[in-house]
């Protein structure tokens, strides 16, 4: 099987470390020509995941899109491991190319976990399926996600994760390139929910941080995991998700994975809150994309629309606006009034 995995970054990178690894035919594109060749002959990604050695099969090059096209017209799958970001330009990039390849029917997938941010004539920003029907609607798509943090599934360690598609040929070929000995993949036709669920709970980590960075004890942690995924699952539905979605990999298990590992960056982002610096300081020092900082207004803004609470995602975009410091915060969320659970 071949793949090609466009984004260079520390998720698209392991996994093409992953694939390469398990035998399958691995391209690895980077954005910049330069960084690409630098990876090919250090046979290491120094930038975006240092540890980590490129095995011998993994391919890697890069540059404009136009230099792609070629690798496309013998590929069996695109991953698009891009931040959210640039989702739309490739997606529309790929509409055109596959097809002017003879190769419309290929699955393309992406890895990023987000909301977009509102085009300039938009009222909102969209989830990656909503850009797909804007700009790509006749390709095959779907998208990868689950808890995994880059490095330890570079590294080989037993990680699960979820394809995600209404097409089951998306779904089959996502398992047929990544199922192995140390990844499990499941797939799910909820791609609604699988997508709220990764952009959502990159929000709710930088709250976790924050009230790790605070020192509020695990009470507190437990009590933020469990009603950001009361939120998290609110606003799903209202968009069209299946609630039980919510309770699998994609939901609970990246909300934990995330809100407490240390290798999160969005959980990164709320310990650095914690410490007085500003969100931009906080996102710049990291190096790494933490798509939860782009995505908590239109998180919230998209809930407002629909009717649905979600006072922490709130209390988010507040302490990310400069609107509240990390203490108002926490006092703005635990005055709320009393509710049933
Ligand atoms: N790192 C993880 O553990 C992890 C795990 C699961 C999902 N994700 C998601 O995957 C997405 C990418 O995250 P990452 O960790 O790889 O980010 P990263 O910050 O490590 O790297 C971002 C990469 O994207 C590249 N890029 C940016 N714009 C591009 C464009 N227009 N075309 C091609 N490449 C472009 C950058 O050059 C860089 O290589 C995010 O949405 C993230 O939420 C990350
Ligand atoms: O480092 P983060 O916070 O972007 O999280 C990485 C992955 O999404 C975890 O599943």
């Amino acid at each position: 099987m071949r793949i090609t995995v466009i984004g260079a970054g520390a998720w698209g990178t392991a996994l093409a470390v992953a694939a390469a690894q398990a035998g399958r035919d691995v391209l690895l594109w980077a954005r910049d020509a330069a960084q690409a060749e630098a990876m090919a002959r250090a046979r290491v990604n120094a930038r975006y995941l240092p540890e980590v050695t490129l095995p011998p099969a993994l391919r890697v090059a890069g540059g404009e899109p136009a230099g792609l096209q070629v690798a496309l017209s013998g590929t069996d799958l695109v991953v698009i491991g891009t931040p959210m970001a640039a989702l739309r330009p490739w997606l529309a990039w790929l509409a055109q190319a596959l097809p002017a390849c003879g190769r419309a029917e290929v699955p393309v997938v992406w890895l990023c976990k987000g909301f977009e941010r509102a085009q300039p004539d938009a009222e909102y920003g969209l989830l990656g399926h909503e850009v797909a029907q804007q700009v790509a609607p006749a390709l095959r798509v779907g998208v990868f996600s689950g808890p995994s943090f880059a490095r330890e599934v570079a590294q080989g360690l037993p990680t699960a994760l979820v394809a995600a598609s209404a097409e089951p040929a998306v779904r089959a070929a996502l398992v047929a390139a990544f199922h192995g000995p140390a990844l499990r993949v499941y797939a799910n036709d909820d791609m609604i929910g699988v997508e709220v669920g990764g952009a959502v709970k990159n929000v709710l980590a930088i709250a976790t941080g924050l009230c790790d960075g605070l020192r509020l004890g695990h009470n507190a942690r437990a009590a933020l995991i469990t009603r950001g995924l009361a939120e998290m699952t609110r606003l799903g539905v209202a968009l069209g998700a299946r609630a039980e979605t919510f309770m699998g990999l994609t939901g609970l298990g990246d909300l934990v994975l995330t809100a407490t590992g240390d290798l999160s960056r969005n959980r990164q982002v709320g310990l650095r809150l914690a410490e007085g610096l500003g969100a931009e300081a906080a996102v710049h020092t990291l190096g790494h994309v933490a798509e939860g900082v782009y995505s908590a207004r239109t998180v919230a803004q998209r809930a407002r629309r629909l009717g649905v609470d979600m006072p922490i995602t709130e209390a988010v975009v507040s302490l990310l606006d400069g609107a509240l410091d990390a203490r108002g915060a926490v006092e703005r969320l635990m005055g709320r009034d009393p509710k049933a659970e």
